[in-house]
């Protein structure tokens, strides 16, 4: 199952389910769900409003879209993000996809509800041959796993 859906919470908000610009387009462009101004130098998690279903084998990675870069100054600040299938309803925040932007103007710049400022991509991952990870699960979001 490879599906995107809405985070209860974000209901009210109307996020978009994204999609892709063109029948070639790999990436299905994600949109910020809320307004959100980032400051000078400043890193700010643009929530989605989106949780997404991936298959066991694969991830989605958020890449950047050229034109946040060149018209607002906006970088990932993680440089690519990686949404493991594992994170979808994990009992901290059920999933959220969240996009880490980095402004590099010296201005604050703003992104607007249903502005779109990544891209998510699927793509299966390979293990090592003597990989022996087992059966150990994720319990909540960012950072968890390391705690
Ligand atoms: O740009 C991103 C990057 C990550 N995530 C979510 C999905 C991912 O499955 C989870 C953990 O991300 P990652 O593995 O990169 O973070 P970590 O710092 O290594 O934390 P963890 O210990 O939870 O793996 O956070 C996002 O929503 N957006």
């Amino acid at each position: 199952m490879r599906k995107f859906e809405v985070i209860e919470k974000y209901k009210h908000l109307n996020p978009q389910i994204p999609k892709r610009a063109t029948d070639s387009s790999a990436g299905y462009d994600l949109a910020a769900v809320e307004d959100v101004t980032i400051q000078p130098n400043e890193i700010k998690m643009i929530p989605t409003g989106l949780k997404v279903q991936i298959p066991k084998t694969e991830a989605m990675f958020i890449f950047a879209r050229s034109s946040i870069a060149i018209k607002k100054g906006l970088l990932l600040s993680n440089g690519v993000g990686v949404v493991d299938s594992d994170y979808y309803n994990n009992e901290s925040n059920e999933g959220h996809i969240m996009v880490s932007l980095l402004n590099i103007r010296d201005h604050e710049v703003t992104i607007e509800k249903g502005e779109r400022v990544a891209q998510g991509i699927f793509l299966t991952y390979q293990k090592t041959d003597d990989d022996e990870t087992g059966n150990v699960a994720r319990l909540g979001g960012f950072g968890s796993s390391g705690k």
